[in-house]
């Protein structure tokens, strides 16, 4: 190149992913720059190429720009001269494989007057025995025998969490329904519970419910 030629080359990298390659520069396949040095001899270089080019010269330099427009889009990687764009000979698949897993559809019912999450925070703390405990401890120790024989009415047990909770008086309060609320009667509800809605503070909401500890060792 001329010393009076006022002409600032910078060498632009081949980008890591060819998928870029393709969004980056729509209809232009590939640059190869030839530089003719003082001695008369020729640089060359081609930065990356993918179908069929046009020759453009300004003063000593001579660029080919190589035309993709026609070039089909796959998401195969493209045909590189191993030659010309060296170490990037290996083919891997670009297909990546991303799991998304579906939410659970949300099935909140209305909340019935007088039995609103508000409602339910009231009634714990006001409520002298809501897990229907008659003064004995709520921290002995309960077996799933046990758990399966408080299905009526006013003792509806279920275990969660390695806990024992009376879930009966928080039935018409559930914001899920009363009908979801009663599958967790008389087993252990915990896979249920996390099915549903595991970010649900359940030791917090059913606190005043706990009738004892679930005695797993049975
Ligand atoms: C055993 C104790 C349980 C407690 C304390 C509880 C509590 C709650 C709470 C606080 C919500 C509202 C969640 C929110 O707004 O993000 C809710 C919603 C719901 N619950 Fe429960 N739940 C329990 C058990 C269950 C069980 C066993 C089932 C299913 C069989 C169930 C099914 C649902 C459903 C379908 C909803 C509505 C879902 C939604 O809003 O996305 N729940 N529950």
């Amino acid at each position: 190149m001329a010393d009076g030629d006022d002409f600032t080359f910078c060498q632009v990298e081949k980008p890591a992913d060819d998928v870029e390659d393709q969004h980056v520069a729509m209809g232009i396949g590939g640059i190869r720059i030839d530089d003719k040095s003082e001695n008369g001899s020729w640089d060359s270089g081609t930065i990356w190429k993918l179908g069929v080019s046009s020759q453009k010269t300004v003063g000593t330099l001579t660029f080919n720009v190589i035309d993709a427009s026609t070039h089909k889009v796959t998401n195969e990687r493209p045909e590189l001269d191993a030659k010309e764009v060296a170490g990037s000979s290996s083919k891997a698949p670009l297909e990546q494989k991303t799991v998304v897993k579906k939410p659970m559809p949300r099935k909140k019912v209305p909340y019935e007057i007088g039995y609103s999450p508000l409602d339910w925070l009231k009634l714990t703390r006001t409520h002298p025995d809501l897990a229907g405990l008659n003064g004995q401890s709520n921290r002995r120790l309960i077996t799933m025998d046990e758990v399966k024989q408080h299905k009526s009415e006013g003792s509806m047990w279920t275990a969660l969490k390695g806990r024992v909770y009376n879930i009966g008086p928080y039935m018409k309060f559930h914001p899920g329904g009363e009908d979801m609320l009663k599958k967790a009667v008389g087993r252990n509800s915990t896979l249920l519970f996390n099915k549903h809605h595991a970010w649900v503070n359940a030791e917090v909401l059913l606190e005043k419910c706990l009738v004892g500890i679930l005695d797993e060792s049975k």
